[in-house]
């Protein structure tokens, strides 16, 4: 993608479907006059003046307790600079969306006007009542130190600047780490600190405080080394001058060990890398362009343990990996402070995870074979699902032994499970999709490629490297397009079925379908004819091995297209049904619903079949399948032939396959809610489980109820995905959307590759 794309898809992304990236929900009923009453007047009184007598109330009656400002005036945004309150606002709705993807933490994002600190200090506490804790964000140095230090002594909540304590925990774990592969000491390593401002002075601070020496350390602003003659500097950086009579970057690097940089792009060049000593350490921190590339310095030297603040490089030294699980830890025990215990704390909770070893999700999440601690993963990941369960309980104990906690944690287990739960709602396992994908992507034949939102989705898998898209269709069409949205893909096969430029390729595929189909009334003409049709050609192009999956449907409904792949492509070995299930992210977690589009009304035999396919597709995202198999009657309490046809389903499963997770008939109201099928029918298979695939007893129940939760719920939805077919083949929805098509071509791909796994497994 060019940088211009680059561009408008930033904006694009930040601007539709509506303006920004976070929004306020309630999280009561307020569907009657009734509930109306209760959230305001009369009755929101009650806890008003609940709260009134006893100002702790408020946790329990308000958000509070789970609410943090993000608050900054934007005087040092990312390695951005003095841009204003205004626009410092994405990069704090940014933080927000953060906070509650990876810890489900509230945020309102606050934009403060002004430079001035007592004006600025005086607003944070005049509205922190509002929220459970404060984090400073993009303030400059040196105001940013005197306005944490005065809100820190004058709440009762915790605050915290990110940029100094945030950053300073993560990099700290991270040095930690790479100086034990480097086989280095923390109180002996030379130290280059470029940048003294927030992030800078707490970094070293940090460091320090894990044993680093002062007289090691070198630390430059704007206006080079900060010398110990170099007059009025500020108490902070006064802290850092060295006796050294050096000036330069270049001499400071000069046989160091580590490199810390949190100031500006591109200042640390080839010549200063190998000036360092032996495994060098590098942490280029600015953001969004660090202080010299990754490409850049690991071409530079083949010894470097390197990190940047970004994600698309291995050791993203970021704050993202902090902020949202110290504060998750800091509002569970309502701490009152953010302490250095706490800070430590979750230094070595994090050092320690890197050492562990990563579960397969986090290696398909970011396209790694396998993820081991070593030169390439000194940090946990931030999509590491272990952070939640890992860093807050850290944080929280370290709160309690130092005694700032208000509410301790008593049952540790519980709390753990509390944490878990609360990611259920975020959509990792469609990053986790699309990064598979990538790992190695196969060639996937669009074929309503002239259709806009089609060709959309195929340039941003081209774009993403998720797939290597053939596009079918009209050619000046699609040519047309591509101009349009800027997808410029020289590589990228454009093939048009009705023209006769391919002909060679359409006898090819007229014969093989002939040969397959001669005795069922085919000719070798009536094939070549068909062959003008693209799904046609884009079937026997799969079955060929011209290409490795295909995707269509945008423009036809459902069974107009199955049908011909039916006959082209056919059922995989063994299989006597094929099915669709779709994955639905609901508010509760992720949920497979099958079969959502093919089979009318399935008998006993095909719902086992459907439950068969289903939990291997939901194996495929690195889920456990817990299955339900969904009526009107609970285990035996009709006799109606509909739901003795699920009993005798299940009898079959239960008899057929015993290690698998799956019970019924049972109603679905049972089947999402653990507790009460445990408290009524504690003899099921799923009593005390986490159900996440539901399999219904008919075509009518499953479709309304994806569609009903698709539409009411707005859950994302991936699918319909078709589950057994002699090739991966997949039919999207009638209009679906570019992200719906995009998430299907992932699909594709990952199937495409989890059958080549298969097979290799067999021939082995
Ligand atoms: N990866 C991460 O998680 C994080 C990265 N950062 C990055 O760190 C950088 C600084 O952020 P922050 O501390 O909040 O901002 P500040 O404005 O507080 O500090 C910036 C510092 O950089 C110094 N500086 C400017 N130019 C140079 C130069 N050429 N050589 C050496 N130092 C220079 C400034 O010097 P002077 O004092 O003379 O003005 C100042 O000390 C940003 O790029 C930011 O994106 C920040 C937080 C987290
Ligand atoms: C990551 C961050 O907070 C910064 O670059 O400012
Ligand atoms: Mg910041």
């Amino acid at each position: 993608m060019s940088k211009q794309s680059k561009r408008i898809e930033a904006l694009v992304y930040h601007a539709k479907p509506t303006p920004g990236k976070i929004k306020v929900v309630p999280t009561k009923k307020y569907a009657s006059q009734r509930d109306l009453s209760l959230a305001y007047s009369p009755g929101v009184a009650e806890p008003c003046l609940e709260i009134e007598k006893d100002v702790n109330n408020v946790y329990k009656y308000t958000a509070k307790g789970n609410l943090v400002a993000v608050i900054s005036n934007g005087t040092a945004v990312l390695g951005l600079g003095n841009i204003g309150p205004e626009a410092s606002k994405p990069v704090m709705e940014g933080k927000g969306l953060l906070f509650k993807i990876f810890a489900d933490i509230d945020v309102f994002d606050i934009e403060v006007d002004t430079e001035d600190v007592e004006a600025f200090i005086a607003t944070v506490k005049n509205i922190a009542p509002t929220f459970g804790g404060i984090n400073l964000e993009d303030i400059k140095a040196p105001e940013a130190f005197e306005i944490e230090r005065r809100l820190k002594e004058e709440l009762d909540i915790p605050v915290m600047h990110d940029d100094q304590h945030g950053t300073a925990i993560i990099s700290a774990a991270a040095l930690i780490n790479a100086l034990e592969i480097a086989g280095k000491k923390i109180e002996e390593v030379k130290i280059v600190v470029s940048g003294a401002g927030a992030a800078a002075i707490s970094c070293t601070r940090l460091y320090q405080a894990c044993g680093a020496s002062l007289k090691n350390i070198v630390m430059l602003d704007s206006k080079g080394v900060i010398r110990d003659d170099r007059i009025n500097l500020t108490a902070e950086k006064a802290e850092f001058a060295t006796s050294r009579k050096i000036d330069t970057l270049a001499e400071a690097m000069e046989n160091s060990d580590v490199f810390i940089g949190l100031s500006q792009p591109n200042i640390v060049t080839p010549e200063m890398l190998k000036s360092m000593t032996a495994n060098p350490i590098v942490f280029a921190m600015a953001n969004p362009i660090p202080e010299i590339s990754y490409q850049l310095a690991i071409d530079t030297r083949d010894d470097i343990i390197m990190a940047t603040g970004r994600s698309d490089h291995p050791n993203q030294v970021n704050n993202v990996l902090g902020f949202p699980f110290i504060f998750r830890g800091a509002l569970d025990v309502r701490a009152t402070k953010i302490n250095e215990a706490m800070k430590m704390a979750a230094v070595k909770a994090l050092s320690k995870l890197a050492k562990e070893s990563v579960p397969e999700q986090v290696n398909i999440a970011y396209s790694e074979t396998r993820l081991t601690f070593g030169k390439d993963y000194i940090i946990p990941k931030p999509f590491d699902p272990r952070l939640i369960a890992e860093v807050p309980p850290a944080v929280a104990k370290a709160a309690m032994e130092s005694g700032v906690a208000k509410e301790p944690i008593e049952d540790w287990d519980r709390y753990r499970n509390t944490l878990l739960e609360r990611l259920g709602s975020d959509n990792k396992l469609i990053r986790m999709l699309l990064e598979r994908a990538k790992t190695n992507p196969k060639r996937v034949i669009f074929a309503e490629a002239d259709q806009l939102d089609v060709l959309k989705a195929a340039q941003i898998a081209y774009d993403e490297g998720i797939a290597i898209p053939i596009l079918l269709g009209r050619k000046e069409a699609i040519i047309a397009l591509m101009e349009e949205i800027e997808f410029d893909a020289e590589d990228v096969l454009i093939i048009d079925p009705k023209s006769d430029d391919e002909v060679e390729r359409k006898n090819r595929y007229a014969k093989a379908y002939w040969k397959k189909r001669k005795r069922q009334g085919v000719t070798i003409y009536s094939a070549e004819k068909k062959m003008r049709e693209r799904n046609y050609f884009a079937a026997m192009m799969v079955n060929v091995g011209d290409a490795d999956t295909l995707i269509t449907g945008y423009s036809r409904n459902y069974p107009s297209v199955v049908k011909p792949m039916l006959e082209l492509i056919g059922m995989a070995d063994g299989v006597t049904r094929v099915a669709a299930t779709n994955l639905m992210m609901t508010q509760r977690g992720p949920m497979f619903l099958s079969d959502t589009s093919i089979n009318i009304d399935p008998t006993a035999k095909d719902l086992a079949k459907i439950a068969r396919m289903t939990s291997r597709v939901t194996k495929m995202f690195g889920i456990e399948p817990i299955t339900a198999m969904i009526s009107y009657s609970n285990f035996g309490s009709s006799e109606n032939p509909r739901a003795e046809k699920v009993r005798e389903a299940v009898a079959y499963l239960h008899k057929a396959y015993p290690e698998m997770v799956v019970d019924g008939e049972v109603q679905t109201d049972f089947a999402l809610n653990s507790k009460m099928l445990q408290d009524i029918f504690p003899f099921s298979k799923l009593a005390g489980r986490k159900v996440n695939t539901l399999i219904f007893p008919n075509l009518d129940a499953a479709n309304i109820t994806y569609k009903m939760l698709k539409e009411l719920n707005k859950a994302e939805s991936i699918g319909p995905i078709m589950m057994g077919m002699r090739k991966p083949v997949h039919i999207l929805q009638l209009d679906a959307s570019v992200d719906e098509i995009v998430n299907m071509t992932a699909i594709a791909v990952v199937d495409v590759q989890e059958r080549e796994k298969r097979e290799q497994r067999h021939v082995r």
